[in-house]
């Protein structure tokens, strides 16, 4: 396979192996209507790594992952997983590339109508390659891997919202897929649950050797499973970097946003952030 397209870089683990770029977005546009959600988005997601994306509510990082698995086209630009041009890829080999990729949505989309057995099932099935024997196993394998042995024979409805979210993790590692993106996987978590979460996340990259990217809004989750973060600001990425040089980054955006702070100070401000907050000032 080639990553002719791919710079490398060193891990963000700081040690000396150069991985190759296995998810790139290269200046994406897209905008739906008269609405430009992304302008000229540029990503390079390294082998094994875990990139978080942060960004304010409404910037478009959902829109920036749906484009890795072709549920979205650019306007222009270029994706690239796997050493595959994805926005280009005819649909047969489309699917062949999905299935390497696990997809983890905001909302743990469950069928509540089959049990969680025959819900992690289903992607299995729909690949039509494995014996019922064989999905028997990696269903097991996979509801264990998320610390839920014993609910195959029960209906999502019976489980709290955590236990949801984890059946949605394991759906998507049942496939052993190369590659899993996480959209806001413990919105709406408590603070405890939620850190089962991160700890699964975590265990994907460090045990499977998965590359991930994970959307959160919750930094302290950022921290915990990203190996690399970006932030997402007006339709570009305005910032990268590993979680130690996120710390010490002196972005007058980036460190309101990682902060958690309501205003901005730094004089030459003209982010859409700081006009919005200044705006419903003035509403006051
Ligand atoms: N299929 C679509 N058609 C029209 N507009 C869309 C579509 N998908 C997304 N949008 C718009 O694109 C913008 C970015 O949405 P997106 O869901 O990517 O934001 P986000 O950064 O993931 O937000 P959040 O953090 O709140 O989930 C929003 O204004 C949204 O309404």
């Amino acid at each position: 396979m080639s990553f002719v397209h791919a710079p490398r870089v060193l891990s963000a683990a700081g040690d000396e192996r150069y991985l190759a770029i296995v998810i790139q977005l290269k200046n994406v546009y897209k905008a739906f209507g008269p609405k430009k959600v992304l302008q000229g988005f540029t990503l390079d997601v390294p082998e094994e790594e875990t990139m978080v994306i942060i960004g304010y509510s409404g910037t478009g990082k959902s829109v920036a992952i749906k484009h890795i698995v072709g549920l979205l086209d650019p306007d222009a630009g270029e994706v690239w997983v796997d050493g595959q041009r994805v926005d280009t890829l005819p649909r047969r080999e489309l699917y062949k590339l999905r299935s390497k990729i696990g997809y983890v949505f905001q909302f743990a989309a469950l069928f509540d109508s089959l049990t969680i057995g025959e819900n992690v099932a289903m992607g299995l099935r729909k690949q039509g390659e494995l014996s019922e024997k064989e999905i028997g196993f990696r269903v097991a394998e996979a509801l264990s891997l998320v610390d839920l042995p014993a609910v195959e024979q029960r209906f999502p409805a019976e489980l709290s919202g955590g236990m949801r979210k984890r059946v949605g993790i394991a759906r998507a590692i049942a496939l052993r897929p190369k590659y899993i993106l996480y959209d806001e996987p413990t919105t709406g978590l408590d603070p405890v649950t939620s850190a089962v979460i991160d700890q699964l996340m975590v265990r994907m990259r460090e045990k499977l050797g998965v590359t991930g990217i994970v959307i959160t809004h919750d930094m302290r989750s950022a921290y915990t499973v990203g190996t690399r973060i970006a932030m997402l600001y007006q339709g570009r990425v305005r910032w990268e970097g590993t979680v130690a040089e996120i710390h010490e980054t002196e972005d007058p955006i980036v460190r309101q946003f990682i902060e958690g702070r309501a205003t901005i100070n730094e004089a030459g401000d003209t982010g859409e952030f700081a006009a919005a907050v200044e705006s419903s000032a003035d509403e006051d």
